[in-house]
């Protein structure tokens, strides 16, 4: 479903180049969960923002769902292909209510029978329906992050592009979205590309992951073989070492 080869990403500020991913390739088949971990800026998100379209400054192959990506994406690529942020809040519009949040994404897209499926959304992700009509700062967190993942599959994607989507969470509400966004992959046959900095988090929804350092994947392992400390780069090992006990509570209320 990804194909991602040679992907190097470059940031030109105050005169300077910063080569933030450096010739990464990896591949995520059709309904699975890849996972990306890595320090902070190692370059995870630079990677998600080139994918959906956010960051043209690229170089390399993208082929998604078959189709060769340019710099430029069109209405079709986003309505196949959505991300959700780290931030629910910076990501929905202070003043917008739930509806016109949900709606905008509909009309935009020329998609009619609005109502039934804004209704229908609140529903998938868990919100009862008189949500419908509050405005941001009047849900938690965990809710505005399942109205961020409303407004992504009101699109029915096939594709999410998960970046850090429960680290700005409380950690009780961190499992309650890891098991919607587990439930939602199963019940739709969705492909996810999930990054996060906690292998933990991965460890319950992945399967496979790349482990990225300075730009550069230094690893791609079965999420198993990592979580059995067998993991072949020190790095890696060490990575599991440091996130390990680091989200215990999230994951020991994850169900299967
Ligand atoms: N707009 C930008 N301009 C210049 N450099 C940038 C820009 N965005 C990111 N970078 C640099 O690219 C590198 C990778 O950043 P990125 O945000 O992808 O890391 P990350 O692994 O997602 O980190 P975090 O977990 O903290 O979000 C960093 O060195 C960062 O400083």
């Amino acid at each position: 479903m990804i194909e991602v080869a040679d992907l190097t990403i470059t940031f030109h500020t105050g005169g300077r180049v910063v080569k933030a991913v450096k010739s990464i390739s990896f591949s995520v088949p059709e309904g699975a969960c890849f996972g990306i971990v890595g320090e902070s800026g190692s370059g995870k998100s630079t990677v998600l923002r080139a994918l959906s379209g956010l960051n043209p400054d690229w170089t390399g192959d993208v082929v998604i769902d078959g189709q060769p990506q340019g710099r430029q994406r069109d209405k079709a690529f986003h309505k196949k292909l959505q991300m959700v942020f780290q931030d629910p809040y910076g990501s929905l519009h202070p003043r917008h209510t739930i509806d016109r949040v949900l709606d905008e994404a509909l009309s935009v897209h020329g998609i009619g029978d609005r109502d039934a499926r804004i209704e229908q959304a609140l529903r998938d992700v868990g919100l009862p329906l008189h949500f419908r009509f509050r405005y941001p700062h009047q849900l938690s967190g965990g809710q505005r992050q399942r109205v961020a993942i409303a407004r992504a599959l009101i699109l029915e994607p096939r594709v999410l592009l998960l970046d850090e989507p429960t680290s700005a969470l409380d950690v009780s509400v961190q499992a309650e979205i890891l098991n919607l966004l587990r439930r939602l992959r199963a019940e739709r046959g969705l492909t996810y590309l999930l990054v996060t900095h906690n292998l933990a988090v991965l460890s319950n929804m992945c399967d496979t992951v790349a482990v990225m350092r300075h730009g550069e994947i230094v690893e791609v392992a079965e999420m198993a073989l990592i979580r059995s400390g067998t993991a072949r780069q020190p790095y890696t090992r060490q990575l599991l070492a440091a996130s390990q006990g680091y989200d215990r509570a999230a994951v020991a209320g994850l169900v299967d």
